[in-house]
């Protein structure tokens, strides 16, 4: 069974607390203080509209006043802090009690709009780490649209669903201090109200399950497109060369249309929801009245308090039905950031355990096998590269030569057999520190759309201008760069679109040298150069293992490295063998 279905099963046998999960969001200490502030506030509100009814009554019927419950509770009240009874007390207390009520209010919707933003910035930091702790074959699997989605328009949701979630608590809050007054009042009205809030909210349920489905949809099909959008604009420049952009407008106008359905949808359920809610309160209080009016001696101005009470308790139960509502629309996006972030979770790597390494004497394969399911890619492979030496890995396309050096930098785990890193097994080894110690530039590498000296130091403000010449200088680069008008500075555009294959290929290599790394791999990454430029790269590459003691791999089926390096392994069907460089035809000297 697939992960997605899985959350989405768990999800389904456990409804009703996914609310209380969402609230889970914020921290409990913000959850705690906004439930304190709106119990305060309902607190307030109830003494408010308590003062009120005896007023009302009062003023409709003097001799009333003290007649219905909750009045006679506040004459208790007054008479129990020693205060008269008199409408100047009463209104003194409605408006102390209606500011306190405000006050306490807003502190508590100040507490949410902090949790809203925290929910979102937490999520957004949350996915960001499990993300960049997560194991490279998670990477592969997983298509990076649904990331960038869930970073962006999902967290904004899974915000939007928390605050929904917040005034749903209130609402309830609210509402359950409401149908208190008014069984105070009359158990007869509390039982009234809360009929009338049922009737309406089974009634209208329906609309939050089309939210709801229609939502989840649309963040399935809005995560597919961003998906699709970025592998598109990435690979964009074939594709118009051979004019075949035509046939994803068609793929997009899919999605778009399919996402115009799915909002389309929602919001119809959501106004649906609304402008239903209005008429259905009004029949059930108008029913109610009439009864009461014309089967019941009750006097007009308690007719009026209770009209008042049931209104405003009808009316909250209102807001508690949009805010699910509103929960049903956002929580998509919610519980897709959280399964993003769950699933990178389950995919972390613990690379912060174990030995420190050194690499003194070598590296060893033994014995070791690869397979990506059934298919095995190294096939029983044991050999050394030997520290401060040039090693040379050649064979055919797919043989698995990228694969062993993912092996050695502990991004794949071996099906069997094992790495040794100067004796020490790569398991047990701190292999966080290990890949600091190598430098390395991928057969596809990316540049990002900032400075040639961002684009070296990715960021790390201890590399100075002149480390960055350095290693500029090392990967053959510094000529081309040092002619530019800002040099270093200059911006290389998207994926380093604004060089040239080849020198986008040297400030890679530079990137890889400036950390003086003890290990530097190389993955075609001369592919793209003129034989002068690679030879003259290569060259440095062969001083700088003789200088430095520094260990190479290079991957390349250049004439140029092989005639370089120490020793040559061969990959070929899974099978590794080596070489010694003469027993190869010679291009280039030494
Ligand atoms: N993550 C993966 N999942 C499944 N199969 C994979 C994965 N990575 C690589 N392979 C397969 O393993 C084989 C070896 O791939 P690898 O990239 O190591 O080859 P290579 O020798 O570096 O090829 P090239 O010279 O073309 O880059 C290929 O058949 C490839 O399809």
């Amino acid at each position: 069974m697939s992960k997605k279905r899985n959350h989405a099963l768990k999800r389904k046998k456990s409804r009703v607390p996914q609310l209380l999960r969402i609230a889970a969001a914020a921290p409990p200490l913000s959850n705690l203080v906004v439930l304190l502030c709106l119990l305060l506030s309902g607190v307030a509100e109830g003494i408010g509209i308590a003062s009120l009814i005896p007023l009302l009554a009062a003023a409709g019927d003097p001799a009333g006043a003290n007649q219905s419950g909750l009045g006679k509770y506040v004459m208790t009240a007054l008479d129990k802090v020693g205060l008269p009874h008199n409408l100047l007390i009463l209104l003194v207390i409605l408006i102390v009690a209606m500011i306190g009520k405000a006050l306490l209010h807003m502190a508590a919707m100040r507490q949410v709009s902090h949790a809203v933003a925290r929910v979102g910035t937490n999520m957004r930091m949350g996915l960001i780490t499990a993300l960049l702790d997560a194991r490279w074959s998670f990477f592969v699997r997983e298509p990076l649209g649904r990331f960038a989605n869930a970073i962006g328009f999902d967290a904004m949701r899974a915000s939007e669903a928390y605050s929904a979630v917040a005034n749903f608590m209130a609402h309830v809050i609210q509402a359950a201090i409401y149908l208190g007054i008014a069984a105070a009042f009359s158990w007869k009205l509390a039982g009234f109200a809360l009929a009338i809030g049922v009737v309406m909210m089974l009634s209208l349920s329906r609309f939050i399950v089309i939210s709801r489905r229609n939502a989840r949809k649309q963040t399935k099909r809005t995560t597919t497109m961003i998906g699709r959008l970025a592998d598109v604009l990435v690979g964009l420049k074939p594709m118009k060369a051979m004019g075949r952009q035509a046939r994803f407008a068609a793929l997009f106008a899919k999605d778009i249309a399919a996402i115009h359905l799915s909002m389309r949808r929602q919001l119809s359920a959501r106004h649906a929801s609304k402008v239903l809610q209005e008429p259905v309160i009004l029949i059930c209080i108008g029913v109610g009245t009439y009864f009461a009016a014309t089967l019941s001696t009750i006097p007009l101005a308690e007719l009026l308090v209770m009209a008042v009470l049931l209104v405003k308790t009808v009316m909250v139960i209102g807001k508690v039905q949009e805010d699910l509502q509103a929960v049903s629309v956002a929580e998509s996006g919610y519980w897709s950031i959280y399964d993003a972030i769950e699933d990178a979770k389950a995919a972390r790597e613990e690379t912060s355990v174990g030995r420190v390494p050194t690499l003194k004497k070598g590296i060893e394969l033994r014995d070791v096998s690869m397979a990506f399911g059934p298919k095995r890619v190294i096939d029983h492979a044991s050999l050394t590269i030997a520290a401060g030496e040039v090693t040379a890995v050649i064979g055919s396309s797919g043989a698995g030569k990228t694969t062993m050096v993912d092996l050695i930098l502990g991004l794949h785990q071996p099906t069997s057999g094992q790495i040794l890193i100067d004796g020490e097994p790569l398991s047990a080894i701190d292999v966080q520190k290990w890949r600091m110690m190598v430098g390395y530039v991928p057969q596809e590498l990316l540049l990002y759309h900032d400075s040639i000296m961002a684009n070296i130091t990715l960021g790390e403000p201890s590399f100075s201008r002149a480390d960055v010449e350095r290693a500029l200088r090392q990967a053959g680069a510094w000529d081309f760069v040092s002619a530019l008008s800002d040099g270093v500075d200059h911006i290389v555009g998207e994926r380093g679109g604004l060089l040239s294959g080849g020198q986008r290929q040297r400030i890679a290599m530079a990137r890889a040298l400036i950390h003086q790394p003890q290990l530097l791999i190389l993955d075609e990454a001369t592919s793209a150069l003129d034989p002068k430029t690679e030879a003259e790269i290569v060259r440095n590459v062969r001083e700088l293992s003789d200088q430095s003691g520094i260990t190479v791999l290079s991957i390349s089926h250049q004439p140029a490295w092989m005639t370089v390096a120490d020793k040559i392994l061969r990959i070929q069907d899974g099978v590794v063998t080596g070489e010694t460089p003469s027993s190869l035809p010679k291009v280039a000297s030494r």
